[in-house]
């Protein structure tokens, strides 16, 4: 495909690390040209300035933030920008006339009462609440959610992990939906490029730490998604954890079982369930998968283990935040949007060690 024929993406807050990661899987994407890396902070500069490993693969500068800019070169804008900052870039950028995938959290609730009580700020415009397709793609059956779609809002890396892992057996019916409890486990590049102290090194390194108990922005997300999937309100037990790891997200899941059903039912369930979609793997009996046999990829793994004792199964799901919890999630869904395959662009061994 010649450059001419490529769909033009552009990249706001492309120097923060979803910005990062989409301009490394995009420039081996056979067909999307990055048209535009964009900075509200450093527009002007090289962007090898900042990140010294896209010296003489990348030697654009950065663009300002400008709808109109954006929509003479791009026909689709990733924003990969904070909260309350895609909330109001967004509706300029639809209005521009161009495809949107926001990385952030702010359309993904589609009540706007239930985002302001969890993000502590204003809710974009209802109407676009509605219009923000939620892009968890193994959730459909098909790419049928995106095509076509001009603007899609892609999951939190926590809701991933969590999604994927319990969707099968709450449709099934298999887990109670009032006994969730979810651990979850995060490297710290999911707290963004920016310093504070809770990511400095020496209070991390060797250190292990739970934050925002029962008080996390993706607990509403969470809910959200499994309500609609067991047809009745859910809530759960939510817990983070900062980890002393680069990139990965690992959750381990609780629920009582509605029935008596093995480990080899779960398997069975999960492989009918994501027959065909090539991102989510399954392990078989006693296995339980690592965040390092994801690292790099965009893949989710998912294994179980039924204890007959307690009644109770656990899940474990692992997955690269940064791929699959934001940037391979959003070029999967910019695939299912065009309606090409859903891998272009995402074969990706893990890198492992
Ligand atoms: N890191 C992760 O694992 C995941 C992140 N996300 C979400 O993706 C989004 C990006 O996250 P992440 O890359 O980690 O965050 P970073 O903090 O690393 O990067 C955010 C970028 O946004 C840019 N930015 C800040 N203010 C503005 C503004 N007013 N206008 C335009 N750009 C702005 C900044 O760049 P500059 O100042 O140069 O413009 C910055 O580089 C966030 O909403 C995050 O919650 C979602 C899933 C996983
Ligand atoms: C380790 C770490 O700090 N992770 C972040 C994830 C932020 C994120 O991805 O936010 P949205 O998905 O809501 O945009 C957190 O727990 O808030």
């Amino acid at each position: 495909m010649g450059n001419e024929q490529k769909v033009n993406a552009a990249i706001v807050g492309s120097t923060g690390y979803g910005g990062v990661e989409l301009i490394r899987l995009l420039l081996n994407h056979p067909n999307v040209n990055i048209a535009s890396v964009i900075s509200a902070s450093s527009a002007g500069a090289p962007i090898a300035d900042g990140y010294p490993h896209l010296n003489e693969i990348m030697c654009d500068t950065l663009d300002g933030v400008s709808a109109e800019e954006m929509r003479r070169k791009a026909d689709v804008v990733f924003t990969a920008t904070p909260s309350g900052v895609s909330g109001r870039l967004v509706p300029e950028l639809l209005d521009a006339g161009l495809t949107v995938i926001d990385l952030s959290g702010d359309f993904r609730i589609k009540d706007g009462a239930v985002y302001t009580a969890w993000y502590k700020h204003e809710a974009p415009q209802a109407e676009l609440l509605n219009d923000a397709v939620y892009g968890l793609c193994e959730l459909y059956a098909d790419g049928g959610y995106a095509q076509g779609r001009r603007f899609i809002s892609n999951p939190g890396c926590y809701p991933t992990a969590t999604l994927l892992g319990l969707a099968p057996a709450m449709k099934a019916g298999w887990i109670d939906p009032a006994s969730l409890i979810i651990d979850a486990k995060s490297g710290v590049s999911g707290a963004g490029r920016g310093v504070n102290l809770g990511v400095h090194y020496a209070e991390l390194n060797e250190n292990f730490k739970a934050y925002k108990v029962n008080k996390h922005q993706h607990i509403p997300e969470i809910e959200q998604t499994l309500g609609e999937v067991a047809g009745t309100p859910v809530t759960v037990t939510f817990t983070t954890h900062l980890t002393p790891m680069t990139r990965g997200i690992m959750c381990t899941m609780y629920a009582s079982l509605t029935g008596n059903y093995s480990e080899q039912d779960f398997i069975s369930l999960y492989k009918d369930h994501y027959a065909g979609r090539r991102f989510v793997r399954i392990r078989p009996q006693g296995q339980w998968p690592a965040t390092k046999e994801v690292f790099g990829s965009n893949y989710c793994d998912i294994g179980f283990a039924v204890d007959e004792r307690t009644k109770r199964v656990t899940i474990i799901s692992v997955i690269d935040n940064v791929v699959k919890g934001a940037a391979g999630q959003a070029i999967q869904n910019l695939n299912l949007m065009m309606g090409w395959d859903e891998a272009l662009g995402l074969n990706l061994t893990p890198v492992y060690p």
